[in-house]
C-alpha cells in the first residue's frame, strides 16, 4: 500500500489591507480581510521538500497590498482580480480560492452631518450599567457606572504622532498624517440617582463620538483625555469617566519594491496594512476634582486603573 499525497491548497490567511480614497476631502475607506489560497501541482514541495512550484505565501500577501493599491472596489471585483492573476501566474497554478471579509464603516454624525474623515463600524457595541449599594436602609449609598464596550472608530486623517524621545530601541517614524483607530470601551459615573438614564447614555456617547472625530490628534492620549473632558463639561450628571482604548495600528504599506508609490497625496488608494496585534492600549480617568472619589462603585470592575 503506498501513502500518497491527497488533495491540497496553500496561501496567505488573513491580509487585512485598508485602502482610503483621499482624493477628495470626503475620503472613504475600504477594509478587508483577505486570505488566498492556490491549488495546482505542489506535490514535490509536500514530497521532497522541492519549492519550485511554490509561489511564497509572501507573495500572494504582497499582491494584495498592490493590487489594493489601484483602489479595490467591490470584494467581488478584488477577489477576480487576484484569482485571475495567481492562475495566470505560474503555469503549474490550476486553480485559486480567494475568500474576503469586508468591514463596513459608516460616517460619525457631527452636529447631525456625516463626518468627512471619521467612521464608526457598525455592531459589536454593547451598552453597560453596574450598580453598587453600599450599606443598607437609610444609610445606603447607590453608585451607577454607566458605559460601553467596543465602540469601534476610525479617523483616516487628522491624527499626528511626533516629539517621542528616541532611545535606542525607538524605530517608530514620526508621522504628521495617519490613521487613528481604537475600539472604545468608557464607564463613567454619575454623581446620584435623579438621571435620565437613556438620554443621558445616548447623549454622553454622541459626545464620545463627536470628539473623537472632531478632534485634530497629536496621540491617543489626547484623544482619550478630550473625549472625557468633554464628556465631563456637557455632562454635568457625570463625576468622573474611565476609558480602556486599544491603538489599533495601521500602517503604511511599503509597495516601493513593487516599483509603487503610496504617497497620501498621490493618485489612487492609499494602501494601510491593519495590525491587530500587538496594540498599543491606551488608559486614563477623566474626573472632576471637587467631587468625592467613589472606590466602591468600581470594586469589581476589572480593566480600568
Ligand atoms: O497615540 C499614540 N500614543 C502612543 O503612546 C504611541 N506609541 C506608539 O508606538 N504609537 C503611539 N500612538
Amino acid at each position: 500500500m503506498a501513502i500518497v499525497l491527497g488533495p491540497n491548497q496553500y496561501g496567505k490567511a488573513e491580509v487585512r489591507v485598508v485602502a482610503v480614497d483621499r482624493s477628495t476631502p470626503r475620503h472613504s475607506l475600504v477594509d478587508l480581510n483577505v486570505s488566498s489560497a492556490l491549488r495546482g501541482d505542489f506535490a514535490a514541495a509536500h514530497t521532497a521538500g522541492d519549492n519550485a512550484h511554490v509561489l511564497t505565501t509572501d507573495a500572494q500577501k504582497n499582491t494584495v497590498f498592490a493590487f489594493a493599491r489601484d483602489g479595490i472596489g467591490s470584494p467581488e471585483e478584488f477577489g477576480i482580480r487576484l484569482a485571475d492573476h495567481f492562475t495566470g501566474s505560474q503555469p503549474w497554478v490550476t486553480g485559486a480560492r480567494v475568500s474576503i471579509e469586508s468591514y463596513g464603516w459608516d460616517r460619525i454624525a457631527v452636529g447631525g452631518q456625516p463626518h468627512d474623515h471619521a467612521f464608526r463600524r457598525p455592531g459589536g457595541e454593547v451598552r453597560t450599567a453596574v450598580v453598587t449599594v453600599a450599606g443598607s436602609g437609610t444609610d445606603a449609598t447607590v453608585h451607577v457606572l454607566a458605559g460601553l464596550t467596543d465602540l469601534v472608530v476610525l479617523k483616516t486623517t487628522g491624527s499626528e504622532f511626533w516629539g517621542f524621545p528616541r532611545d535606542r530601541y525607538t524605530t517608530l517614524p514620526e508621522t504628521t498624517d495617519r490613521i487613528l483607530a481604537t475600539a472604545v470601551t468608557a464607564r463613567w459615573r454619575y454623581t446620584g440617582t435623579d438621571v435620565d438614564w437613556n438620554g443621558t447614555y445616548d447623549a454622553v456617547r454622541t459626545t464620545l463620538l463627536e470628539t473623537f472625530a472632531g478632534t485634530h490628534s497629536l496621540a491617543l492620549q489626547q484623544t482619550l483625555f478630550t473625549m472625557g473632558e468633554a464628556a465631563l463639561s456637557r455632562h454635568p450628571d457625570v463625576a468622573e469617566i474611565r476609558f480602556s482604548m486599544p491603538n489599533k495600528h495601521h500602517f503604511l504599506q511599503d509597495l516601493s519594491a513593487f516599483g509603487l508609490d503610496n504617497d497620501l497625496d498621490g493618485p489612487g488608494a492609499v494602501v494601510y496594512h491593519a495590525d491587530d496585534r500587538p496594540y498599543g492600549l491606551i488608559e486614563g480617568t477623566v474626573l472632576r476634582d471637587e467631587v468625592p472619589a467613589a472606590p466602591v462603585a468600581w470594586e469589581g470592575t476589572p480593566g480600568f486603573c
